[in-house]
């Protein structure tokens, strides 16, 4: 992979009914990255994740995916949101979620194909879920469900992987799974994650983006000084468990 800038962030300002959301973000991430972005809730990861998606317009500023409008850039871009509000009722199988990622595949009214089948089998295996491929979506648990949301991001074979919190509710055993299967991801696609253990995921990210109003970028898995003074970081992750490996420094 060259290291080709993939999103280009200048100067953006972004508001929710006249309230400022983001001030003055800058950022390029360059082909390959693996990015965390981490910072207080409602500090605007979300809003921010879903201007490089193009699901939010900028109010003043420019985002510019593979030198793009996002928009123009979707089909290239992989997405699982925070909250994936399903009807649990509804009488569809794993499989069938999994394989609607696959749709930018089919042409006209085709059936899905041996590929697209077998590329689900590989993700689902991976996730290891393949033996609720016939289950359907609403009889399965919230973190059983959210790696089927997973699944489904990634036979799209997107170049851009967006994840916001993927792991909120998956236990210790798989999250180590899967930042193992992302880390074999990001060989070839650039991801972006939301999450807040920075402790977890330190060993798999290459950089770090803490968002909090405005945006301080660190281009290595470590939290900085900067970081700590500014966004109150060490807040949200001495919540989540042990900090001291990853701060720089940290009196206490
Ligand atoms: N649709 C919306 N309309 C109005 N305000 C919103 C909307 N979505 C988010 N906000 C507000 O914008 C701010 C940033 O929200 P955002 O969801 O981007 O934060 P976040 O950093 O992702 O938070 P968290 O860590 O809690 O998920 C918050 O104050 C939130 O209340």
């Amino acid at each position: 992979m060259n290291n080709s800038p993939v999103i280009e962030i200048e100067d953006l300002w972004f508001s929710y009914n006249g309230r400022p959301v983001l001030k003055g973000i800058n950022l390029c991430l360059n082909q390959g990255d693996f990015t965390a972005m981490i910072g207080p809730n409602g500090g605007g990861k979300t809003t921010l994740m879903k201007l490089m998606l193009g699901l939010l317009k900028p109010g003043k500023g420019i985002v510019k995916i593979f030198g793009q409008n996002p928009r123009q850039a979707a089909s290239r871009l992989g997405y699982v949101p925070q909250e994936i509000g399903i009807n649990k009722d509804f009488p569809i199988s794993v499989m069938d979620v999994v394989l609607m990622g696959r749709l930018k595949t089919l042409k006209g009214w085709s059936r899905h194909s041996r590929k697209d089948r077998d590329a689900v089998q590989k993700v689902l295996e991976n996730m290891d879920m393949w033996a609720y491929r016939k289950r359907r979506i609403g009889e399965l648990s919230g973190g059983q469900r959210q790696r089927i949301f997973i699944a489904r991001a990634l036979v799209t074979e997107p170049d851009i992987l967006f994840l916001d919190e993927p792991t909120a509710s998956v236990d210790s055993v798989h999250q180590a799974d899967f930042f193992t299967l992302l880390k074999e991801i990001n060989k070839k696609v650039t991801i972006i994650i939301v999450n807040h253990d920075l402790m977890v995921i330190s060993r798999y990210v290459k950089s770090v983006a803490c968002v909090n109003r405005t945006l301080h970028y660190h281009n290595a898995a470590r939290v900085t000084d900067e970081m700590i003074q500014m966004y109150q970081c060490p807040v949200e992750l001495i919540a989540h468990g042990i900090p001291h490996r990853v701060l720089r420094t940290h009196n206490n």
